[in-house]
């Protein structure tokens, strides 16, 4: 359950991002975030995984509450939430097998646990068979598939995904779709901003809208609701 009451977020420039919110997200849940250029979405977001601290308010994230979590506990945080953005951010020097295995957070796993794992990732991006390669030598949708791969490598209970299509054509933009479909029916919450007015208006899913840093819109199975 990702829980938010009351948040704020002013950056130190004097913009206010985030401007009173109070949400509930229920384990399991696909939620598109949307809203104008400069909402607010990333911020709201970023709060999530505590990329971002609220200047007031409350986010709970399955129980913890992230304004007390220690700086030393982030870590165990990030292991249960799998972060993917625009733009991949992908370790360019490491081969995707190398990238998937450098996010698995191990404790004293069996090397073979660990291979199992990564490949088994792999397996459902559909990539096993580029697991030597660079990120370079892979398309855009490739390389936004190795990343979800490292988001999910460690199991986590939600998933957190700003604009991933952001950089895809429109083919490659309903796979990547199709496998954050498969993930949420595995059981992971997705919260996912987006300006992709087509996905959201063919897969229904709640749509939570910012708007000047509050909530305008929160629909079970909304529509985009903006004109591009
Ligand atoms: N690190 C930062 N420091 C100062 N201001 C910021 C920072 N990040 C975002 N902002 C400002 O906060 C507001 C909300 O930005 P945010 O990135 O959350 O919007 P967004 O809805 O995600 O926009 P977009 O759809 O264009 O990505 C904007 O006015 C932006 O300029």
């Amino acid at each position: 359950m990702i829980e938010m009451l009351d948040v704020y977020k002013k950056y130190p420039n004097g913009v206010l991002a985030v401007n009173g919110i109070s949400i509930k997200i229920k384990q399991g849940e696909f939620v598109y975030v949307v809203g104008p250029s400069g909402a607010g979405k990333s911020t709201f977001i970023k709060m999530m995984y505590r990329e971002e601290k609220p200047t007031k308010g409350v986010i709970m994230i399955n129980g913890i509450n992230l304004s007390k979590l220690k700086e030393k506990k982030v870590p165990l945080l990030r292991r249960n939430i799998g972060v993917v953005f625009q733009d991949f951010k992908l370790l360019p020097k490491l081969s995707v097998y190398e990238n998937v295995a450098f996010a698995l957070e191990v404790i004293e796993e069996n090397p073979r646990h660990i291979k199992k794992r990564v490949m088994d990732v792999l397996d459902l991006v559909k990539l096993k068979h580029k697991a030597r390669f660079l990120p370079d030598e892979l398309s855009g949708g490739e390389q936004q598939r190795v990343s979800i791969a490292r988001s999910i490598v460690n199991a986590p209970g939600v998933m957190i995904a700003d604009e991933p299509t952001g950089n895809l054509d429109p083919e490659t933009s309903w796979e990547i779709m199709r496998i954050f479909e498969e993930i949420n029916n595995r059981g992971t919450t997705i919260v996912m901003a987006t300006h992709n007015r087509e996905i959201v208006n063919t897969i229904k899913k709640r749509v939570i809208a910012v708007e000047n840093g509050k909530i305008a819109r929160d629909e079970v199975r909304g529509d985009y609701g903006y004109e591009v």
